[in-house]
């Protein structure tokens, strides 16, 4: 018998409400322990004077009643609502204690749901997603996946190929007689459009993972160009010092922005020069390091210095960048419309002019590279991956080279989709994820 596990469910600390969640055989004994009551109807919360070994009573709550299997983990569920305070949090747990019940690790609620059937591991995922999700668009790609979106996807692709395995199987069955070429060919076309279709999915850019883990941009421009005074704007608060000293920043500081619902980590980093300074140079270093992993860039031009152009930053532009030609205040009215063939925004990170058209260019810049459409993503490297080793099975696949051999490589494409899914080979990979979720998920 699984041990009864509870847990917070809700935010540590003072709260007006805690949500206290208990699951396992033991639930029901607990409930009732704690009550002195019978059982409640299932689902229907009832108000509840709670009470200590000794009879003192605890808190005055709601308890509610979620009878296995009909209930968020399958097993017996009994919710406690009661006032967040540490001392009445102190007095259940040690109760509960008493009770028989141990603290739930990290993700065990969900852990428990997705072994009783309850949840693919894709929406355990979600649940997981949605509970960090900062952003609408996040909260929104969460959703479509606890909706089944991904599960139903993968599992289309693994039903078509086992569909094929069948053909195929067929075919073997028939070895010593004349192999019937119409199944055959069909059971190649069938593979081909599934890799196809697999294949689409495994974007370059990472949509899905962009969005749930964030979009990496780093602001990049020769020393006083202005950047750091562009990410305070960008910020909305004096996150890096500014400073008329060439060489002002040296370390990469990031800021957390929510760009119309996209998840931004920006990144100001140090001048682009040679420099004799150690620290400087390290500066450079870690500047160069980040524009190499940033998923977009902006390259900052000092306007004052306009038509002289800075050419570290010019060889960085490329169609991840943004050209931002700042100190325009300083400038007279020659402005370039593009630089290396890239539009220009021109602007004054110092007063404020033109940060509006440069915000709304970032947003449709993220748009148009990260944008997904109504078909469901894979958000995590651990999807990529096995979408990508089925792909590559499948690329293999070719009956002509012998049909036992190809029907192991729709074997093994299988069974890298079926892991997505968690319905095949899961127990090296449950610790893993059920470990990044909270307690009380
Ligand atoms: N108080 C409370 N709020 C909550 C949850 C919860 O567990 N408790 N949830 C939890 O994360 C989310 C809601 N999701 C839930 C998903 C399934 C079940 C559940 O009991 N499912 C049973 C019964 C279904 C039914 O009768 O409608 C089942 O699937 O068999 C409950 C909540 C968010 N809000
Ligand atoms: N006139 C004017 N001055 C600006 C503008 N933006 C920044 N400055 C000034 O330019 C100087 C350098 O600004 P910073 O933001 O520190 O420049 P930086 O690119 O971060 O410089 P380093 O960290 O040294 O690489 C400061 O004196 C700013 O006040 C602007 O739009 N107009
Ligand atoms: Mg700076």
């Amino acid at each position: 018998m699984a041990e009864t596990i509870y847990a917070l469910a809700s935010a540590a600390g003072r709260s007006g409400v805690a949500v206290w969640r208990l699951s396992g055989e033991g639930s029901a004994a607990a409930l009732t322990a704690l009550t002195g009551q019978l059982l409640p109807e299932p689902r229907k919360a009832v108000r509840a004077r709670l009470r200590d070994g000794i009879g003192e009573v605890i808190d005055d709550g709601l308890v509610l009643w979620f009878p296995a299997p009909h209930s968020f983990t399958g097993e017996d569920v009994a919710e406690l609502h009661l006032h967040g305070g540490r001392a009445v949090a102190a007095a259940l747990t040690a109760r509960l204690g008493e009770l028989g019940l141990r603290p739930a690790e990290p993700g065990e609620f969900s852990r428990r749901a997705f072994l009783n059937g309850k949840l693919d591991l894709t929406r355990a995922e979600a649940i997981a997603d949605l509970v960090d999700a900062e952003t609408s668009a996040q909260r929104r790609q969460a959703l479509r996946q606890l909706d089944g979106g991904l599960a139903g996807l993968v599992e289309t692709w693994r039903t078509g190929l086992i569909r094929a395995m069948a053909h195929l199987e067929a075919v073997i069955d028939f070895a010593d007689e004349d192999i019937p070429d119409t199944l055959l060919d069909q059971s190649v076309a069938e593979v081909r459009s599934l890799r196809a279709e697999m294949g689409g999915h495994l974007d370059e850019r990472r949509s899905g993972e962009r969005l749930r883990d964030g979009i990496h941009m780093a602001i990049l421009g020769a020393p006083n160009a202005g950047k750091s005074s562009l990410l305070n704007r960008l910020a909305g608060r004096d996150a890096a010092i500014v400073s008329s000293q060439a060489g002002t920043t040296r370390d990469v500081i990031e800021v957390h922005l929510d760009l119309a619902g996209w998840p931004v980590i920006l990144a100001d980093t140090a001048g682009l020069r040679d420099s004799h300074c150690e620290i400087e140079s390290e500066g450079v270093r870690r500047a160069e390091a980040r524009a190499a992993q940033a998923d977009l860039r902006l390259c900052v031009f000092d306007g004052a210095l306009y038509p002289n152009l800075d050419a570290a930053t010019r060889e960085m532009i490329d169609d991840a960048s943004l050209v931002v030609l700042n100190k325009r205040d300083l400038m007279g009215p020659d402005i370039p419309d593009t630089i290396m063939g890239r539009p220009v925004l021109a602007l004054s990170a110092k007063g404020g002019e033109g940060m509006d058209d440069l915000v709304a260019a970032l947003q449709a810049m993220v748009e148009s590279r990260f944008a997904v459409g109504a078909a469901p993503v894979l958000t995590r490297e651990r999807h990529r991956v096995a979408v990508a080793e089925a792909v590559l099975a499948l690329t293999r696949f070719d009956p002509g080279m012998g049909v036992e051999m190809a029907a192991e490589d729709l074997r093994l494409a299988a069974r890298s989709l079926g892991r997505i899914t968690g319905r095949v080979d899961v127990d090296e990979i449950l610790d893993v994820i059920f470990h990044e979720f909270c307690i009380g998920k």
